[in-house]
């Protein structure tokens, strides 16, 4: 039984940890979620005190939050290669593989990821995970979700279309498409099934982050404080 207060606590202990990484003059990546509103808080009361620097969002969510605390905005086409980008995850496994998409946002999340220097993940130690079984979030062309459902059951997977909370029906994504969350058991091979995934013809991106490893950092919170993590290393489960 995971605490929501002791895990609140971890939470904001990694985000502040990642946004004082951030210096003056930075293009900042700004993933989705509640751990990276930590991180965005942080960011808010440095730039109070005149750190200066250009945010790159990844959802409405994300955008509205910061533009609410007073953190200024760009996009990806603006500023194609970002300094680090801070963001959340469902899961991590010791080698820095990771289930994203609980949110829905994987697939922006995925672009600043990818054009990302560094890459700063922020997590409560509930994230941690020796092998990554979460069920793995698939943003899908609306037009296709029919056969990418069918073909998931076909390799083994447990395929259900995300429905929508105050909203009757699936839920659409930022970019106007549709999320399957699908169940693969535990996951022996996440960059073989983040290929193979990806390489469905009406899937636009699997919440498997597979690609990054090298250039990221976890930043894991508690109410002791935070550690960072890095990879193969140290992993405290
Ligand atoms: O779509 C959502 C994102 O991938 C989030 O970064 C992820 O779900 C972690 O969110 P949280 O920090 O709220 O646990």
């Amino acid at each position: 039984m995971v605490d929501a207060s002791a895990q609140a606590v971890g939470k904001r202990e990694a985000g502040y940890r990642a946004a004082d990484m951030v210096a003056d003059g930075m293009v900042v990546g700004l993933g989705t979620g509640s751990t990276v509103f930590f991180a965005m808080e942080r960011l808010a009361a440095r730039i109070r005190e005149g750190l200066v620097i250009t945010g790159i969002p990844t959802s409405f969510q994300t955008a509205i939050r910061a533009r609410g605390c007073g953190i200024p905005l760009a996009t990806l086409n603006d500023y194609p290669v970002i300094d680090l980008a801070i963001d959340g995850a469902d899961q991590v496994d010791p080698g820095f593989a990771l289930i994203k998409g609980r949110g829905a946002a994987q697939t922006q999340e995925k672009c600043v990821a990818f054009a990302a220097k560094s890459l700063v993940i922020v997590a409560d130690p509930s994230k941690l995970t020796r092998k990554l079984d979460a069920v793995v979030p698939i943003e899908v062309l609306s037009s296709a979700y029919v056969p990418v459902i069918r073909y998931l059951k076909t390799i083994g997977g447990v395929p259900v279309l995300r429905e929508g909370i105050k909203k009757d029906g699936p839920v659409i994504t930022d970019n106007g498409n549709m999320v399957i969350d699908c169940g693969f058991g535990t996951i022996g091979d996440p960059t073989a099934l983040d290929i193979h995934l990806s390489s469905i013809p009406g899937v636009v991106t699997c919440g498997l982050f597979t690609t990054f490893a090298d250039k990221t950092t976890v930043v894991v919170g508690d109410s002791n404080g935070c550690q960072v993590l890095s990879r193969n290393g140290q992993f405290p489960l």
